[in-house]
């Protein structure tokens, strides 16, 4: 069995949601993967921060209703959120980092996952903005210091579909792909075509745990942006910027626009695409689309994402599953981690064996 020490940065509703699974599943973890999660530090804007080089009991941590500063109360704890010291000196293994995407600068987010890779720790993340604004300069990073940069939650939260693409349709000749990547979006349309308004849409998939902490880049586009632009990046050898992608949101979509769309035959959904050109470019795009209803995008509805990858050998292939969630996204962290562990030198020799 091998315990990873872990750095929690950020303690809202993803982090939250994997500390309760650290709570809930460490016991079989160890039987059926040969690992265990232990908390050694977490930091938080609002709560502190707190470094416990035994471990910090991870049900205590999700249980106790924390006020501001209230880490202060835990031993080792402080009410101030010094993420640089917590990232740079909890004796963790790995640091996840799950604080607010900023689309603009993807900062202070970078910062945290640069300080973890340049002290050897490896780094997991669900948030974009690290991944879109300079994945390049994080995983040469890590690869100097023999660590990992893994961020399967960037993009349809749980759903595995950067590494099933990078692993699975390999070879397959991936030129393209369109997709619903935003998962307060869509919830917010099938709630409008159910006859809510646009902000009590919003408030839903707020208090539902989908939403940004900004939603303006849920509803803009913004955030499907980031993900085109990961995916455009990863998967078909892109060197995109956010300002590459033309980016509409559904915003300006009016009861009366989804009301006509319905009588006629067709839903509005935002699409997120990008396809390889004939000169080799990337055209890449976000925009609301009326879909006929029985385009297999259309009937995806809620927080659930689809997206369907254009390949030469098998043609469209379509993935779909949760796209936003507390729970939902925690488990795309565990799936990272869960790669670190199994790519370790020892487990391949143990393969190769
Ligand atoms: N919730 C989802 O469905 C989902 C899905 C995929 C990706 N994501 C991404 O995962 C990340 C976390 O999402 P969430 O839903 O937990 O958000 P959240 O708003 O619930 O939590 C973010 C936490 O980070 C803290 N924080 C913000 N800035 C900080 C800083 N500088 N230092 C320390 N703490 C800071 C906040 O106080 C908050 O508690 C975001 O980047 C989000 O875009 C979320
Ligand atoms: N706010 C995002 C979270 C997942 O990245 C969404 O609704 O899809």
């Amino acid at each position: 069995m091998i315990q990873y020490n872990i750095a929690l940065i950020g303690f809202g509703g993803v982090n939250r949601a994997l500390a309760q699974m650290i709570a809930e599943n460490n016991d079989r973890w160890n039987a059926e993967l040969g690992l265990r999660l232990n908390i050694v530090a977490v930091t938080d804007l609002h709560l502190g921060s707190v470094i416990s080089p035994n471990g910090i009991d991870a049900r205590l941590l999700v249980e106790t209703k924390f006020a501001r500063g209230g880490f202060a109360q835990l031993s080792g704890g402080s009410a101030e959120a010094d993420n640089e010291k917590v990232i740079k000196q909890a004796p963790a293994d790995i640091v996840v980092e799950a604080t607010f995407t900023n689309p603009v600068d993807g900062e202070p987010a970078i910062s945290h996952c640069r300080w973890a890779l340049e002290t050897g720790k490896h780094v997991v993340t669900t948030n974009k903005g690290p991944v879109a604004l300079a994945a390049p300069e994080l995983k040469s990073l890590a690869a100097r210091h023999g660590v990992k940069f893994e961020y399967e939650g960037a993009v349809m939260s749980g759903t595995p579909v950067i590494r099933m693409a990078q692993r699975t349709l390999a070879g397959a000749g991936l030129h393209g792909f369109e997709g619903i990547l935003n998962g307060t979006s869509n919830f917010v349309l099938g709630r409008m075509e159910g006859g809510l308004g646009l902000e009590e849409s919003i408030k839903e998939a707020q208090d539902l745990g989908y939403a940004e902490a900004d939603p303006t880049a849920d509803v803009e586009g913004h955030d499907v942006r980031l993900k085109v632009v990961i995916l455009a990046n990863e998967l078909l050898g892109g060197k995109l910027t956010p300002q590459d992608v033309a980016c509409n949101g559904i915003s300006g979509l009016t009861a009366a626009d989804i009301d006509a769309a319905a009588r006629e035959g067709y839903r509005w959904k935002l699409i997120g695409s990008a396809s390889v050109s004939g000169d080799g470019g990337i055209a890449a795009r976000v925009a609301p689309q009326r879909l006929p209803l029985d385009h297999p995008l259309a009937a995806v509805g809620g927080a659930v994402n689809a997206i369907s990858f254009k390949t030469d050998l098998l043609g469209a292939v379509t993935v779909t599953g949760p796209g936003a969630g507390r729970v939902e996204t925690a488990y795309a962290l565990l799936s990272d981690i869960i790669a670190i562990h199994q790519s370790r030198p020892s487990a391949n020799k143990k393969e190769a064996a």
